[in-house]
């Protein structure tokens, strides 16, 4: 124990030397350092080390550095099995993919909703998990198959299930399509975006990246984007549009192809985004923006091509299939026949860039299963867009929607068959059943095995986390112990990221405003707004950031800084308060330093400077506002870019701040300085008792003066002179001006 009693020791002496910088001007970091020298030249943390081992075997310090050391190679042992499940897991998906196709078609029947009539016969009947029939007359059918067959009774969540291997491989770096095709009406969006209660493709496979992303072992990081193709045009749904001609118009989003052979969208905007919530609150920001209308065939129809994109980077997988990759879900515009919805004008030719772009998509589609050797990307917006996420190194899927009603027959017609073009000719109706059988059996195989590797991976991430936590607090004990001594050695360090630790010195010991000045230490400390909790409490030892703030015509003891914060705090607050408040009780403090400044250093139109406010109290609420625009008038005609960061020659000035009492000053004056009202005995604190725009202060003024009875205005007003003396003399004398200056002032 001998030796742990040492280390406490030499910590909380670490801990003292921090605390004492810039107590006494010679208490600098020069100090700091000698005295740190000195402890370094003492017999060092080794020996002591070697002599208790010598004295015992264990060590408290020891078994932690043992503990640390094991749970890092248990640590190496499990991420490399998870390494090596997640490569096996890889390739067994893609086996599987490749099994099922990287470009597939599913079929979703849209339940009968409402009000809708139908004839007894049903023209659309679902066969088995991947036929779907089409009844013409008695004795005319048609048979249809595809990847999967969704039931109008099929849940969002079988949809999902059918969605979910190509977002595992998204994450294994591949580019990924998601379209959702079918007649206007036919629940594109319900499945791709759905509802409160059942949640579509978009918000299950963003809730299935993050998830997937966390339990993979490996760092991503995603960004959203969202776009609509409207008539030919490329519209960033994250960017406000423009409602008025006079509106600036958003910027053009372009598009280039980079040197790989990747898509760019210039100008498209990408955030970052790090869970669910995030990426959803920007999904609905950008739902709003779309472009939507009601037609004969659905009361809020989609007027465009909706594009969600999803980018992933994750550098410290090299087995990744990309660093950066996306996964594309597109709510396709609805297919519709003009001359059945009768469409004209802009619906019309809505319609027909809707129609135009699908039938591109289509080519392509269609080219890239029969492996031509053009694909004819440039026909359409949609196409370019979709360049990289459609061909041989990606995975495709289409989702097509069609009707239950006979009127619609038609249409689903063109849907189906549409759809069929997508299909793999490999995979198509020419497929035997036995070879069918065949690949359905490998492939039930490779997903029980694909289960199987999960299940231990996620056995093991759990296992690592657990290892993680204690890991992460066996070393973040070690490490705080020598994070103090460590920032009392390197003085640079202590400037921005070191707050000193002000509330465990005693009061007395805290550095005054003209020690702090002296050392310079203040300028060293924080640069964040402090808020002021409550107007008794403490606060840190701890300076706002300040910027000249030039004044024509001034002398240089009357000119003035005032902090960057306070002034953006005053500026809006009296915007925000319609200049009648100030400040609030619960307004930064740095802020009361500036309306303190005011009452020593008034300015008028930014022509004359008085020491003092005339003691004369503003009633009206009217000259109250003004006084307050004279100062905004103020800050804006001063405070410009260029006066508020940086200095500006041309002006005789000062930096004010370091004759505005620091926070704690202000504090310390405010404790010693209480006022007491003499008329029922309250005490005012001293910032109720200054004379700002804030009518409480004008307020708690009125009472002192009109609760004496029997004052004259003479009276009153040698008590405002004596009153603003004292208040003056407290704050110079803190700046270090004698008392005899304030009288010749006064007189
Ligand atoms: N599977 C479903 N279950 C329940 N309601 C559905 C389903 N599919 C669609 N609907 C309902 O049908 C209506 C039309 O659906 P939706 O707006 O999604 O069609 P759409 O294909 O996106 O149309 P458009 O192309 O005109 O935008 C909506 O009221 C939707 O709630």
């Amino acid at each position: 124990m001998k030796m742990k009693s040492t280390k406490k020791s030499f910590r909380s002496l670490s801990q003292t030397i921090y605390s004492l910088l810039g107590f006494k001007s010679e208490t600098n970091s020069t100090w700091a350092n000698t005295v740190c020298d000195i402890i370094k030249s003492l017999p060092s943390t080794a020996d002591y080390e070697n002599d208790y081992h010598d004295s015992a075997n264990c060590h408290d310090d020891d078994l932690d550095d043992f503990l640390i050391s094991k749970l890092r190679a248990e640590l190496s042992v499990l991420n490399e099995e998870v390494s090596r499940l997640n490569a096996q897991r890889r390739q067994v998906l893609n086996e599987f993919l490749q099994l099922k196709g990287s470009i597939r078609v599913f079929c979703r029947i849209r339940p009968t909703i409402n009000g809708e009539n139908y004839s007894h016969k049903k023209p659309v009947v679902p066969m088995d998990s991947n036929g779907i029939v089409l009844n013409f007359t008695e004795n005319k059918t048609k048979l249809y198959n595809f990847d999967q067959v969704f039931h109008p009774d099929s849940s969002q969540n079988e949809v999902f299930s059918e969605v979910e291997p190509v977002i595992k491989s998204a994450l294994d770096g591949y580019n990924v399509c998601i379209l959702a095709y079918g007649q206007t009406g036919t629940g594109k969006t319900f499945t791709m975006e759905g509802n409160q209660d059942c949640p579509g493709v978009v918000p299950r496979t963003i809730e299935a990246l993050f998830k997937q992303a966390a339990d993979s072992n490996h760092k991503f990081v995603f960004s959203f984007s969202m776009l609509e193709i409207y008539l030919g045009h490329l519209k960033d749904l994250l960017v406000p549009q423009a409602r008025k001609t006079t509106d600036p118009m958003p910027p053009c989003l372009n598009i280039q192809t980079d040197p790989n052979g990747g898509i760019v969208i210039e100008n498209l905007v990408a955030i970052q985004v790090s869970n669910f919530n995030h990426a959803i609150s920007l999904y609905r920001l950008g739902s709003q923006f779309r472009s939507t209308a009601s037609t004969n065939s659905n009361k809020v129809s989609s007027r465009s091509h909706c594009m969600i994109r999803m980018s992933m980077t994750c550098s410290d997988a090299t087995e990744r299939r990309k660093i950066t990759n996306k996964i594309w879900m597109v709510d396709l515009g609805g297919s519709e026949r003009v001359l059945k919805t009768k469409a004209s004008g802009r619906r019309f030719e809505e319609g027909k860039a809707i129609n135009l772009s699908l039938s591109a998509l289509g080519d392509v589609i269609n080219a890239l299963q029969r492996k031509n050797s053009h694909i004819p990307y440039r026909n359409s917006k949609l196409t370019q867009v979709l360049k990289d996420s459609l061909g041989e190194d990606s995975k495709t899927l289409m989702l097509v929607h069609v009707s239950p009603k006979e009127e619609d027959l038609c249409e689903t017609v063109c849907s189906l068959n549409f759809a069929l073009r997508l299909r793999s000719i490999r995979l198509g109706k020419t497929e035997p059943n036995e070879a069918r059988e065949m690949r359905e059996l490998a492939m039930n195989k490779l997903q029980l095995e694909m289960q199987d590797i999960e299940n231990n991976r996620d056995k093991f991430t759990k296992e690592i986390k657990k290892l993680n936590q204690k890991l992460n607090s066996l070393t973040k004990t070690s490490s705080d112990s020598n994070e103090i001594l460590e920032t009392v050695l390197e003085p640079s360090t202590v400037k921005t990221s070191v707050k000193p630790p002000s509330s465990k010195v005693p009061r007395f010991m805290r550095p005054t405003v003209c020690s702090t000045r002296k050392s310079g230490t203040g300028h060293q400390t924080l640069l964040k707004k402090e808020i002021r909790p409550t107007r008794r409490k403490r606060l840190p030892v701890s300076r706002a950031e300040s910027v000249n703030f030039p004044i024509k015509n001034m002398t240089e003891s009357y000119s003035s800084s005032i902090s960057r914060a306070s002034c953006l705090v005053e500026l809006n607050e009296m915007h925000a308060e319609d200049n009648d408040t100030v400040y609030s009780h619960d307004t930064d403090f740095s802020s009361v330093n500036v309306s303190e400044a005011n009452q020593w250093v008034y300015l008028h139109n930014n022509k004359r400077v008085l020491p003092i406010p005339p003691p004369v109290q503003i009633s009206n609420p009217r000259e109250r506002k003004k006084k307050g625009n004279d100062y905004i008038s103020l800050i804006s005609s001063t405070g410009s870019t260029k006066s508020m960061t940086g200095v500006d020659d041309s002006y005789t000035e000062c930096d004010i701040s370091s004759q505005i009492m620091s926070p704690d000053a202000i504090s310390d004056t405010c404790y010693q300085n209480d006022y007491v009202n003499i008329a029922d005995g309250t005490v005012l604190s001293q910032e109720s008792t200054h004379e700002t725009w804030d009518t409480k202060a004008y307020d708690s003024k009125d009472d002192l003066t009109a609760n004496v009875p029997g004052v004259s205005d003479l009276l009153k007003e040698n008590i405002m002179i004596l009153y603003n003396i004292f208040l003056l003399g407290l704050g110079f004398g803190n700046l270090g001006y004698e008392p005899d200056f304030f009288q010749a002032l006064m007189s």
